[in-house]
C-alpha cells in the first residue's frame, strides 16, 4: 500500500443512500469514490415503502424511467382488527411535490437503478468487497484505508484520501462510533419474523397492518409479484423455531390455502430501533440514512429518510467543495436533519405501539375508539390524508424568515415589511418548507414538472414578474456567483408575451394549472428563493428580496468566490449563461 488515491468525497456503504448522494455528487462534478464491504448490492427487500420527496430527488438526479417499472403508485395502508376489518385508512391523494405521495417499490431494483446511474458519472467510482478498516483525519483531508481479498486470498489494503467521509454503512455505523456522538433512543426487544415470496399467492395490492392482539402481522402486496409478510414473535419462540419452513407454512395458513408452493425470496428476523444520533457531522466526516437514524417500519420512512438526507447533504457539499461556501455550511444538515428524523422516530414508534396490542381488553378499547374516532369526516381524512407524517420544515440552517426568530442566523437583519394582510390571502410564511411541482410549460412550449425547467442549482422565482426588473444589479451579481436560475412564473395566458418582452437570461414559466398562482396567492410572499434541495430559502416582497438574499448568503456561510470564469463549477457557468 504505496499509493493514495485521492478524490473530493468517500462514501462508506453501497446502500440506497451512498448511491443516491454519489449520483448527486457525481452529477454536480464532484470526484466520488464508495467503498463497500460486500461483494454486491444486498438482493432482498428491505423497504417497501417510497415517498413523493424521494421521486422528487430521483427526478434531480435524472432516473425516474429507470425507477418507474419498479413502483406501484397510490400505496394504501389499512389498519385491520383481529375479525380483519378494517377501522384506519391511510390513503393520501396528494401530489403537490409532483409525484403521487406513497408508492410501493422493490428496493434491490431501485437501488440497482441508483448504482447503474452512476456509470453516467466518469468521476464516480464504487469499489465492493472493500472493507473501511481505518480512518485517518487531518485538517485538511480524511483517509479512509480499505482491505480487499483477492480470488487467491491476497489481502490488499488502498488508501483513499478526500475532503469529506459520508459513512451511508446501516444502524451499526462504524463513522458515527468514530464521530463520538450518542444514539439516542430505544430498542424495543419485540422481534417480528419477515417473509418474502416471489410469486405471491393472493395478488390483492396495498398494505394490511393486522392489529391481531393474538398476532400482530403486516401483509403487503409490492411490484412484481412480490407478497411480504411480517408476524410479531412471542418472547418464547427462538429464532431457529421460526425460520424453519414447518413454523413458518403454519403462520401462513391463516393467510393463503397452500404455503408449501410459495417460492420463499428470504426468512429473516429482526428487531425495531428507534434511535437518533446526537450529531450527524465532526470534522470531515458525517453520517447519513441509517447510521444517523433507525426507526420502525411503519410509516415506510426508512428508505426515505436517508434519501432526505442525501438530498439535504449533496448540494452542501457540493457548495463547500466548489469553493461557494466556508465548511461551517455542513453544520446546518444536523440542524435541518434531526429534528424531522426525530419526529419521524417518534410517530413510527408511537403507531408501532398502537398495534403490537396483545392484551385483548387493550385492543378492543382500541379498534371501538379507532372506529368511532372514524364516524367524524375530520378524523378520517386526517388519517386518509398521511396528515400526522411530518413534513420537513426547517426552523434553523439556510434559511432567512422575518417571520420567525428561529431562522438562520441573518434572520434578523432583514427588514420585516411582509405585505399587508389585506392584500394576502393569508400570512402563513413558506420559508423553510418544499416548494410545490406542478406541471408548467416552458420557453420552447415543452410541458415538463417544474424542476426540469428550473433546473438543479438555487432558483428565483417570481410571480407575474420579470426577475431582472424587479432586482438591483448588485443582487443580481451575487445570484450570478451562486449560480441561481431566474425564473418569471406566469399564468400561461401570458407566456408567450414575456417571452418576447423579458431578459432572454430568464426562464420564463406558464402556469397552466393554475396552481402556481394559487400557491403565490396564499402566501404574502411574491418573489421565493428554492435551494437545490427544492426548500424555500427565503421569500419575500420583491423590495425586500436584496436584504433576503444577503440574509441567506450568510446563513449559508457564502464566500462569495465563484464567477462565471472558467473555474467556476459548470452548473454556474451554466446559469450565468442562461
Ligand atoms: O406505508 C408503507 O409504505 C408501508 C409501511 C410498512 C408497514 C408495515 C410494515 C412494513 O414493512 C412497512
Amino acid at each position: 500500500m504505496n499509493t493514495t488515491e485521492d478524490c473530493d468525497v468517500v462514501i462508506v456503504g453501497a446502500g440506497p443512500v451512498g448511491l443516491m448522494l454519489a449520483n448527486l455528487l457525481g452529477m454536480y462534478g464532484h470526484s466520488v469514490t464508495v467503498l463497500e464491504a460486500l461483494d454486491d448490492l444486498i438482493d432482498y427487500p428491505r423497504g417497501v415503502g417510497l415517498d413523493d420527496e424521494s421521486f422528487r430527488t430521483i427526478q434531480t438526479v435524472g432516473l425516474v424511467d429507470a425507477v418507474l417499472p419498479h413502483t406501484s403508485p397510490q400505496h394504501i395502508m389499512r389498519l385491520v382488527n383481529g375479525a380483519g376489518k378494517v377501522i384506519l385508512v391511510n390513503n393520501p391523494q396528494t401530489d403537490e411535490f409532483g409525484w403521487e405521495r406513497k408508492h410501493s417499490f422493490i428496493q434491490p431494483e431501485v437501488d440497482r437503478t441508483l448504482y447503474e446511474g452512476l456509470s453516467r458519472h466518469h468521476n464516480v467510482q464504487v469499489l465492493f468487497g472493500h472493507r473501511v478498516e481505518d480512518v485517518e483525519e487531518d485538517a485538511e483531508s480524511v483517509t479512509a484505508i480499505a482491505e480487499s481479498v483477492d480470488a487467491d486470498g491476497q489481502v490488499a489494503l488502498r488508501r483513499i484520501r478526500a475532503r469529506y467521509l459520508v459513512g451511508c454503512e446501516g444502524g451499526k455505523s462504524p463513522t458515527r462510533k468514530r464521530l463520538g456522538v450518542t444514539f439516542e433512543g430505544e430498542s424495543p426487544s419485540t422481534r417480528w419474523l419477515v417473509v418474502d415470496v416471489n410469486n405471491d399467492p393472493l395478488g390483492t395490492p396495498n398494505v394490511f397492518l393486522g392489529a391481531d392482539p393474538k398476532r400482530p402481522y403486516v401483509s403487503i402486496g409490492l411490484p412484481h409479484a412480490v407478497r411480504r409478510w411480517e408476524f410479531m414473535l412471542h418472547d418464547d419462540e427462538t429464532e431457529e423455531q421460526v425460520t424453519a419452513p414447518e413454523f413458518v407454512d403454519n403462520l401462513l395458513a391463516d393467510h393463503v390455502p397452500d404455503p408449501s408452493s410459495l417460492d420463499f425470496i428470504r426468512r429473516r428476523v429482526f428487531t425495531h430501533h428507534g434511535r437518533v444520533a446526537s450529531n450527524f457531522r465532526r470534522g470531515r466526516q458525517i453520517v447519513a440514512g441509517d447510521a444517523a437514524h433507525l426507526m420502525p417500519v411503519w410509516m415506510g420512512q426508512g428508505w426515505n429518510s436517508g434519501v432526505r438526507d442525501a438530498t439535504n447533504l449533496g448540494w452542501k457539499l457540493a457548495t463547500v467543495l466548489s469553493g461557494q461556501a466556508d465548511d461551517a455550511l455542513l453544520d446546518t444538515y444536523t440542524s435541518e436533519r434531526k429534528e424531522h428524523a426525530e419526529a419521524m422516530v417518534e410517530l413510527s414508534m408511537t403507531f408501532g405501539r398502537f398495534i403490537k396490542i396483545t392484551n385483548p381488553v387493550a385492543a378492543m378499547t382500541r379498534d371501538v375508539t379507532a372506529r368511532a374516532l372514524n364516524i367524524f369526516p375530520q378524523v378520517k381524512n386526517y388519517f386518509a390524508d398521511m396528515r400526522f407524517k411530518p413534513m420537513p420544515r426547517y426552523h434553523s440552517g439556510v434559511l432567512a424568515d422575518p417571520t420567525t426568530k428561529a431562522s438562520g442566523r441573518a434572520s434578523s437583519r432583514i427588514t420585516s415589511r411582509l405585505i399587508p394582510v389585506r392584500t394576502a390571502n393569508t400570512t402563513v410564511s413558506p420559508v423553510g418548507v418544499q416548494f410545490p411541482q406542478p406541471r408548467v410549460n416552458t420557453r420552447d412550449a415543452r410541458n415538463v414538472l417544474l424542476d426540469d425547467a428550473i433546473g438543479n442549482w438555487w432558483s428565483v422565482l417570481v410571480w407575474g414578474n420579470d426577475p431582472t426588473d424587479l432586482l438591483p444589479q448588485s443582487s443580481l451579481d451575487k445570484l450570478a456567483a451562486l449560480g441561481a436560475r431566474l425564473v418569471a412564473v406566469v399564468p400561461e395566458t401570458q407566456r408567450e408575451w414575456l417571452e418576447h418582452s423579458a431578459d432572454p437570461r430568464i426562464q420564463v414559466v406558464g402556469d397552466h394549472t393554475g396552481r402556481l398562482k394559487k400557491w403565490f396567492d396564499d402566501r404574502p410572499t411574491p418573489l421565493v428563493f428554492v435551494r437545490p434541495d427544492r426548500f424555500v430559502a427565503g421569500a419575500c416582497l420583491a423590495q425586500d428580496a436584496p436584504a433576503t438574499l444577503d440574509a441567506i448568503l450568510e446563513a449559508m456561510h457564502f464566500t462569495r468566490r465563484t464567477d462565471a470564469s472558467d473555474e467556476a463549477p459548470e452548473r454556474v457557468r451554466e446559469a450565468v449563461a442562461l
